[in-house]
Order: C-alpha cells, then sequence, then structure tokens
C-alpha cells in the first residue's frame, strides 16, 4: 500500500481562551473522499485551514504525500469566495498559478477556457467575475482549485450556492480526481451530499473529534446526533392549519408588498407577486432565473424599469436599501462579506446596526439597553463566541450568518423581511432556530419574502410557494401540498399541472 495521501496526528489550535481544534488525529488514503461534519464553530475550517497550511497548528503534525507530477500538494475551496471581482473569468484563473502569471492573454483564455470545459461548465472566459452569478462564482473557485492536480484537496461548503446539475457537475469532478489518486476533504451542511459522495466521515464538535469512520455505516440520524450531542428535533416550526376561508381573506386584505407587472431590464419580465402580513412567501427557481433579482427589488437595491411596486396598498419608489428600511422592510443578502457585515466591528457593533434608529431615536445610545439587545441577538440564535466585543471576522460562518439574520429579529420596526438564501452555511441545528425565529417573526405580523436555492428549505418552511423561469412567474402553489416535482416542473419551464 503506498504512503497516505494525509496523516493528521493529534493536532489542536487554539485562538486566545478559545479551543478551536482539539487533538485531532485523522489518516487519509490516495483516493479517498473524508466528510468532516460539524455545527457552526465546531472547528472544521479551523482544521481545514491548518491542513492547507494557512495555520500552523500548536501542537500535533500534518503530512502530505508528495504532489503527482505537474501537481501541487494542497488545494483549497474557502467558504468565503476569494475571486476578484473587477477581473476576467480567464485572469482570475489564471492567478495563483506560478506557471500560467506569465502566458499571454490568448493563452491565457485557452487555459480558463480548458480548465472549464474540464469541469464542464459553460461560462464566459471574458466575463467579468463580479457580473457572474454566486453559483458561477462558487463553481470558477472550484476550477481554480483543480486546474492543476493536487494530492489533497479541501473543499469547505463548495455546493452552498449551487443548484443540483452544477452539483452534479462538481461531485462528477471530485469523482475524478479521487479516481486519479487524490484525497479529498469535503465540508457541506447538505446531508444527502455526504452520503451520495463521500467515504469516511469525521464528525467534530467544539473542537473535539467525536465519531472517525466508514460512512456506511452510519445513518443521518446518528450523525446529527453526534454532531449536536442530543438527539436531532424537527427541523422545520409547524404551521398553522390553513383554511379555504382564511386564504380568501389573505387575498383580499392589501399586500404588505405587492409587484404589479415588474419588469426589469435584462432579468425580470411582467412579474406579479404579493407577500401578504403575517406569512412566509417563498420564491423557487433554478439559479439565476431572476428570483434574487425580485428580491433585490423588494429590497430596494435594483429599481424596476418599469411596473409597480406597493407597499401596503401604496406605490412607493424604493431608490435604495435605507429607503427600504424607512419604510419596514429589511433584507439579509446573500453575500455576507460583500453586502452584510462590517468585518472590522465588534458582534455588538453588527448586530445593532439594524434595529440602532429605532431604538435610539435621538441618536443617543444607551449602553445597557444596547447590551440587552446584542444578547438577545446572541442567545436566542445561540451564537458561539468568546466576547460581546470580539470583531465579527473572528466568528464561524455559520455564527456570523446568525448575526445577520438576528439583527432584524430585534427591529421592532420590521414590517418586512426579504432573505435571499439565508441559510447558506448554516448547520443543521442552527437552522431548526432560524427556522423558528422565522416563524415568530410572522406571528408577529411580518411578511417575509424567501429566496432560497434549498428547495426543501422552501417547501418546509414557506406558506406559498411562486416559482420562476426565465425571468417569469411560471407558477403559484400551495407550500404544504406543493411536491418538488411540480416545482421543478415549473422551474423548467413546464406549465401548472393543476
Ligand atoms: N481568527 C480567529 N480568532 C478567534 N477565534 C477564532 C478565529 N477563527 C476561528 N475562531 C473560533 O474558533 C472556533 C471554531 O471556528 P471554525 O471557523 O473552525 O468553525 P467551523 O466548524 O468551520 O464553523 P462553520 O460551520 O460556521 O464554518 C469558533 O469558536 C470560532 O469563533
Amino acid at each position: 500500500m503506498s504512503q497516505p495521501a494525509l496523516t493528521c496526528q493529534h493536532v489542536s489550535k487554539s485562538f486566545g481562551a478559545t479551543r478551536a481544534v482539539v487533538d485531532v488525529d485523522v489518516t487519509l488514503n490516495r483516493g479517498e473522499i473524508l466528510a468532516l461534519v460539524g455545527e457552526n464553530g465546531a472547528g472544521k475550517s479551523t482544521l481545514m485551514n491548518m491542513l492547507s497550511g494557512l495555520l500552523s497548528p500548536d501542537t500535533g503534525s500534518i503530512t502530505i504525500a508528495d504532489p503527482p507530477e505537474g501537481g501541487r500538494a494542497v488545494s483549497m475551496v474557502h467558504q468565503e469566495l476569494s475571486l476578484f471581482a473587477n477581473l476576467t473569468v480567464a485572469e482570475n484563473l489564471s492567478l495563483g498559478d506560478g506557471d500560467t502569471t506569465h502566458r499571454s492573454e490568448r493563452a491565457k483564455r485557452e487555459f480558463a477556457r480548458s480548465t472549464l470545459a474540464g469541469l464542464g461548465v459553460d461560462i464566459d472566459v471574458d466575463a467579468t467575475v463580479g457580473d457572474l452569478t454566486v453559483g458561477q462564482r462558487q463553481l470558477l473557485e472550484v476550477a481554480k482549485a483543480i486546474a492543476v492536480p493536487p494530492t489533497l484537496l479541501i473543499l469547505d461548503e463548495p455546493t452552498s450556492s449551487l443548484e443540483n446539475p452544477q452539483v452534479e457537475l462538481l461531485f462528477a469532478a471530485v469523482r475524478r480526481l479521487s479516481a486519479a489518486g487524490a484525497a479529498v476533504v469535503f465540508v457541506s451542511h447538505r446531508m444527502d451530499e455526504l452520503f451520495e459522495l463521500c467515504d469516511r466521515v469525521l464528525v467534530m464538535r467544539d473542537g473535539r473529534q467525536v465519531d472517525e469512520g466508514p460512512l456506511a455505516d452510519r445513518t443521518r440520524d446518528q450523525l446529527v446526533a453526534s454532531m449536536v450531542g442530543r438527539e436531532a428535533s424537527d427541523l422545520y416550526p409547524s404551521r398553522d392549519a390553513r383554511d379555504d376561508d382564511q386564504d380568501a381573506g389573505r387575498s383580499a386584505e392589501p399586500a404588505a408588498v405587492e409587484l404589479v407587472d415588474v419588469s426589469l431590464e435584462g432579468s425580470l419580465s411582467s412579474v406579479d407577486l404579493r407577500v401578504t402580513a403575517g406569512s412566509i412567501t417563498a420564491i423557487a427557481g433554478l439559479e439565476g432565473h431572476g428570483q434574487s433579482e425580485v428580491a433585490e427589488v423588494v429590497a430596494g437595491v435594483r429599481t424596476p424599469t418599469s411596473g409597480t411596486l406597493r407597499r401596503a396598498g401604496r406605490p412607493v419608489r424604493l431608490r435604495s436599501p435605507r429607503q427600504a428600511v424607512r419604510s419596514g422592510i429589511g433584507y439579509v443578502a446573500p453575500d455576507r462579506r460583500l453586502d452584510g457585515l462590517l468585518l472590522d466591528q465588534s458582534i455588538s457593533a453588527n448586530a445593532l446596526l439594524a434595529a440602532m434608529p429605532r431604538l435610539f431615536p435621538s441618536g443617543i445610545v444607551s449602553p445597557r439597553r444596547a447590551r440587552q439587545v446584542v444578547q438577545r441577538v446572541v442567545s436566542h440564535l445561540a451564537v458561539k463566541h468568546a466576547a460581546l466585543t470580539q470583531p465579527i471576522v473572528e466568528l464561524s460562518g455559520g455564527n456570523q450568518q446568525k448575526v445577520l439574520i438576528g439583527r432584524w429579529l430585534v427591529d421592532d420596526g420590521l414590517e418586512v423581511l426579504v432573505l435571499n438564501d439565508p441559510t447558506r452555511g448554516v448547520d443543521v441545528g442552527s437552522r431548526a432556530q432560524i427556522y423558528q425565529s422565522i416563524r415568530e417573526l410572522t406571528e408577529r405580523g411580518v411578511a417575509v419574502l424567501l429566496v432560497s436555492t434549498d428547495l426543501q428549505e422552501i417547501l418546509g418552511l414557506s406558506d406559498e410557494v411562486y416559482v420562476m423561469y426565465s425571468g417569469r412567474i411560471t407558477g403559484r402553489l400551495d407550500s404544504r401540498t406543493a411536491t418538488e416535482t411540480a416545482v421543478m416542473h415549473l422551474a423548467t419551464g413546464g406549465t401548472a399541472v393543476v
């Protein structure tokens, strides 16, 4: 038997008083695919950053076998995307690999084309990365990581913004690499994916390795139980029984937000949609068919080219998210690092951001009151942290996301909440907490608009679902009775089957 691809012995790492990784021991043979799972803040990213050489362990050792001919030892796809938004696809792909940076423009484009073709992805190599969808950017990150074959490939939630067909492309590429002898570490909060792709599993809890072995010997429930240290509870909160009379009443009252014949050049055509107070309205569809743009129109990020946006029955023209906030509309954007968090600020500053103007209208902040509000955010969503004054960048990705959502929960002036892929990178246990909080908002009368790439989340959480295809609404279904097949039919251009 050849030398293992990865040997990781008694590895530990602390950040101040936080013991992020404690005594982890794992060996991976060539061709093996390891699922690395754990709740948000369990220590997965810290471990992967040590495997990739980005961080040094405090104690213990990591050995990686020699790279293949012309390859490299480790490649990692990070959870937070690391591409240059103002450069083209070809330029991004040629960065980070010393051999290609001196190539001619033509050679760079050729290299990019063949790398993307190898992955089976159709992205224009001359497109500016900032113009790509989040899913396309995620695939590009993967292409960058495997353009030169590694001995160890580390994928930190590579599928969080991918649609099923894109996930299949990624899995095919991972399987090809593993067949060629690479070892792979794969992190995902989507359990089904782990069982589909991986051979082994390493479960982490509070920095420690709590389970390790063949995945086939374990059930999904066992994994969740060892991740959270207790039995799994229901993911989605129950919905009130709804009858037809109630439905009729709902459509008669003015919507909290209504789009009437809204178009947006290049992305939306004649969209009609109602979001009613006290309910969760979702928009489903394959990535890039206009769902995100509808969310952005409601949140004031984009102004429609034509058509009307009504807020509580009155036409409004929202020219910025600031105006939307003034009219009671909050927004959680899909890329928390670009559009949501003040990265150099504390957890407190980030948690207070939304409620601040309404909480302290005079501009004079009561530190005691502020602390209480922030405490509500972190305890309600169980944000794993060391101190409220800690910079938010020090939190794990999923815990940052909880703060981003939590900031709206404490804003009493909130009437409409637009959530654009809110649970990206959030573990199962925390998802349940977030879903419960969203449901509580609707009980308070808030209207919620949910855009998500996770169809199970849409059907499990929302009351009704609109489906989009090619910038148009192709159907509207009751989420309680809608099936994944019915939604996919509409999302791929079919018409409603009644
Ligand atoms: N640079 C840092 N400074 C201080 N603490 C940190 C730093 N990086 C991580 N931590 C802490 O170490 C712990 C483990 O975090 P890590 O990012 O490894 O978790 P994770 O399992 O990857 O979570 P997620 O699923 O949310 O990405 C957390 O408590 C986190 O707050």
